[in-house]
C-alpha cells in the first residue's frame, strides 16, 4: 500500500489547481503543503487562489495556509509536484531537490537536462533509471522528473505505436491548441474570441526536440535522443480544453496498406498496463474510425482526460501517413500527466530511498 504527504509547489495557479482538483480523492498521495508566491504565502489557500476549476474548492486544502516555496516549509513531505510559473521553476526546483526533496515537475526548465528523465509513463518508462544518475544532492535523495509540453504529450503518444512498428524517419506536426494552455487570465479575449493566433512564443523549438528525448535511449547517464527530424507549426485557437495536433510521418519501412497501419495502433502494449496505476487509463491511445472525430470538445475528457485520441489516419501524398492526434492539454498534457508520473515512480519505489 503507496501513502505519501506531498505538497503542491505554484498550487494557486492555473495547473496548481489542476494538480488540487485531481489529487482530491487520490488513494495514494495526500496534500500538506502548498507554495506559491510571496503575493500569497500567509493566506489560507481559499483566501489566496482565483478558483478556475468546475468543482468545488476541496474542503481538505481550503483552509491550508500558503507557504513560500522553500524546502524548509515542506519539512514532512515524501515529495512535492510543480506547477511553478518557468520564470521561477527553475531556481525553486533545484532547491527542493538541493534539500532532499524530490521535484515532479511540469514546467519546462530542467526538460533537456542530461541526467533529468522527460517522462510519459506509455512511451518511456525505463527513463526514470535516470534519477540515480542526479547530483542535486549528495545522498541522492533530492531529485527532479519532468513531464513534457502539452503538445509533444499526444505527439508523442501517437508517434509511439507506429514507431515500433515502422520506424519513425521525419514528422510534421500544425497543433492548434486551446486558450487554456495559457493559464489563467491568458489570451486577451479581443485576440482569440472568432480568430485564429498563428504564433505561440516558445512553442515550437519544444514540439521540435521534446518527442526525440521521449522515443530515445537511455545509454549510461544520459538520454540518446532520437535523430529524426520534426517540423511543427503551434496555433493558438478559440478551444477551452484539448490541443489537436495534425500530423503526417514518413516511416522507414511503411505498412503496405492502411490496414496494417490501423493494426499498429490496435496492437500495441502499453508497457505500464499491469501496474495498476490509479490514473492510468485503461486505453492511453484509442483510434478513432469516425471522420468527424476527435474533437476536443467531445473528446478531451475521456478516461479522466488521460487518454490521447487518435483519428482521420490515412494515406499520405507527400508523406506516408496523415492523422490527427488529441489530448486533455492540462490533464493528460500538464497536471494528470505529471500524476501519473509521481504514480509510476511510487510503484518503481522510488520514494523509498
Ligand atoms: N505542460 C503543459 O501543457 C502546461 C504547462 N504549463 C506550465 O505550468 C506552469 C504553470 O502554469 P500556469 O498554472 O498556467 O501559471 P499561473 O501563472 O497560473 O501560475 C503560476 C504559479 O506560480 C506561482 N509563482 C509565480 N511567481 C512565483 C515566485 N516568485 N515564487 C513562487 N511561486 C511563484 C504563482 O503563485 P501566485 O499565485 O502567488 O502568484 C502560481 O501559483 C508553467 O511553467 C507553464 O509553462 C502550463 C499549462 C500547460
Ligand atoms: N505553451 C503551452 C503551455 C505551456 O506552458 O507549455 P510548457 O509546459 O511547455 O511551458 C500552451 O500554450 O498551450
Amino acid at each position: 500500500m503507496h501513502s505519501y504527504q506531498i505538497g503542491i509547489l505554484g498550487a494557486t495557479g492555473a495547473v496548481g489547481q489542476k494538480f488540487i482538483r485531481l489529487l482530491e480523492d487520490h488513494p495514494w498521495f495526500t496534500i500538506t503543503k502548498l507554495g506559491a508566491s510571496k503575493r500569497s504565502a500567509g493566506k489560507k489557500y481559499k483566501q489566496a487562489v482565483h478558483w478556475v476549476e468546475k468543482t468545488e474548492l476541496p474542503a481538505a486544502v481550503a483552509d491550508i495556509t500558503v507557504s513560500e516555496c522553500h524546502s524548509s516549509n515542506f519539512g514532512e513531505v515524501d515529495f512535492v509536484f510543480s506547477g511553478l510559473d518557468s520564470s521561477v521553476a527553475g531556481d525553486i526546483e533545484q532547491e527542493f531537490a538541493s534539500a532532499g526533496i524530490p521535484v515532479i515537475s511540469n514546467a519546462k526548465n530542467y526538460r533537456m537536462h542530461d541526467q533529468v528523465p522527460l517522462l510519459v509513463p506509455e512511451v518511456n518508462p525505463g527513463h526514470a533509471e535516470l534519477i540515480s544518475s542526479q547530483h542535486f544532492d549528495s545522498d541522492g535523495k533530492g531529485w527532479i522528473v519532468t513531464n513534457p509540453n502539452c503538445v509533444s504529450v499526444p505527439l508523442s503518444m501517437s508517434l509511439k505505436p507506429l514507431d515500433e512498428a515502422f520506424g519513425i524517419d521525419s514528422v510534421v506536426v500544425t497543433s492548434m491548441q486551446s486558450v487554456s494552455g495559457a493559464g489563467y487570465p491568458g489570451v486577451p479575449s479581443l485576440d482569440i474570441i472568432a480568430n485564429v493566433v498563428p504564433y505561440i512564443g516558445g512553442e515550437e523549438s519544444k514540439v521540435q526536440t521534446e518527442a526525440t528525448k521521449l522515443l530515445g535511449q537511455v545509454k549510461g547517464n544520459t538520454t540518446e535522443f532520437r535523430s529524426f527530424p520534426i517540423q511543427a507549426t503551434a496555433v493558438r485557437v478559440p478551444t477551452i480544453e484539448g490541443h489537436l495536433l495534425s500530423v503526417s510521418v514518413k516511416l522507414k519501412n511503411p505498412p503496405s496498406d492502411l490496414d496494417e497501419a490501423k493494426k499498429a495502433f490496435a496492437e500495441w502494449q502499453n508497457p505500464i498496463a499491469d501496474l495498476g496505476l490509479p490514473s492510468s487509463p485503461r486505453q492511453p491511445v484509442r483510434l478513432y474510425e469516425e471522420n468527424r472525430y476527435p474533437q476536443p470538445r467531445l473528446h478531451a475528457d475521456r478516461e479522466g482526460g488521460m487518454q490521447t485520441a487518435v483519428g482521420r489516419l490515412r494515406e499520405g501524398t507527400v508523406m506516408d501517413l496523415g492523422y490527427v492526434t488529441m489530448a486533455h492539454n492540462t490533464i493528460r498534457g500538464a497536471a494528470g500527466g505529471a500524476i501519473l508520473n509521481g504514480e509510476l515512480l511510487a510503484a518503481k519505489g522510488y520514494f523509498e530511498s
